[in-house]
């Protein structure tokens, strides 16, 4: 994963982006984590690159892997694949993680929203991020990315140069926690995530819940 990272974090030259990062010093929690991301685009991989800690994996829907030879290069980069589809699935192979992440020491990176989402807003949160965690009985580092809506056109899958601004936020302990705070844990982490993107963002959290930007 050093090599792809030392790759990828090229990558923003060639696309004139730039990252703005605070709060690296919250990887430092010397023990295993769940990091949790927002989930945009494609460019997701250049922004997880630039501060991906190391001995960090990354959990991916399995389709991923059948992607030729960038599927060949995930899996030799460590990355866990799961089946989107199936829960039942999923939750074995989370597991499966949980213990792996205590042998071996390494932190988990999930985006909880499941999908790239670029409509400017925060998906509800699935939750095998936070059992993992609960599980685990480990951190959850929340990540959040500002959004790409002033430089990135989805729709034509094109985009100028641009700033991004990346906050690692504190650590949220799950020591003690059972699954039955799974809800409230999922909900937590969203709400401040989703406040952090708002503000990195330069939008405004209407009261009816929907966002715009403060320009407008
Ligand atoms: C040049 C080449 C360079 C290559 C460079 C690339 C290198 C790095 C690659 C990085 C790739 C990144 C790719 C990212 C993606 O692919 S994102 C898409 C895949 N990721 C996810 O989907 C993660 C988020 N999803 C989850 O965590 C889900 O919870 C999942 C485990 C998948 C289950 O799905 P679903 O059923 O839809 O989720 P729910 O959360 O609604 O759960 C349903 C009920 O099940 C309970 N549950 C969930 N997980 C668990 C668990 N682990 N243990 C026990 N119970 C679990 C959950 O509580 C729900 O029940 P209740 O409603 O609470 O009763
Ligand atoms: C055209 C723009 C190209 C920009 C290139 C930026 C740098 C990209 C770096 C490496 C390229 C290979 C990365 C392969 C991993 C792709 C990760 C990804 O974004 O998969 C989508 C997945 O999460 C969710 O899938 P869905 O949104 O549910 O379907």
């Amino acid at each position: 994963m050093r090599i792809i990272k030392t790759a990828v974090k090229t990558f923003k030259y060639l696309y004139g982006l730039r990252f703005e990062v605070k709060g690296l010093e919250n990887f430092k929690v010397g023990s295993p984590c769940v990091i949790v991301s927002n989930h945009q685009s494609i460019l997701d991989m250049m922004g997880l690159m630039e501060i991906l800690p190391d001995g960090c994996v990354q959990i991916a829907k399995k389709e991923l892997l059948y992607t030729g030879s960038v599927g060949l290069v995930m899996y030799l980069g460590g990355v866990i694949f799961i089946n989107r589809k199936s829960t039942s699935n999923a939750k074995m192979v989370m597991a499966d993680v949980a213990k792996t992440m205590l042998s071996e020491n390494v932190m988990v990176w999930i985006y909880p929203e499941g999908t790239r989402n670029g409509n400017g807003d925060l998906l509800p949160f699935k939750k095998g991020a936070f059992h993992l965690a609960i599980q685990a009985q480990v951190p959850v580092v929340p990540v959040v990315y500002s959004s790409f809506s002033s430089f990135y056109d989805r729709k034509k899958n094109l985009f100028t140069s641009g700033k991004i601004r990346v906050e690692v936020l504190e650590p949220i302990e799950t020591k003690g926690l059972t699954p039955e705070d799974v809800t409230e844990l999922t909900n937590r982490c969203y709400s401040t995530m989703r406040e952090t993107f708002f503000r990195l963002s330069g939008l405004v959290n209407e009261p009816n819940g929907s966002a715009r930007t403060h320009l407008q």
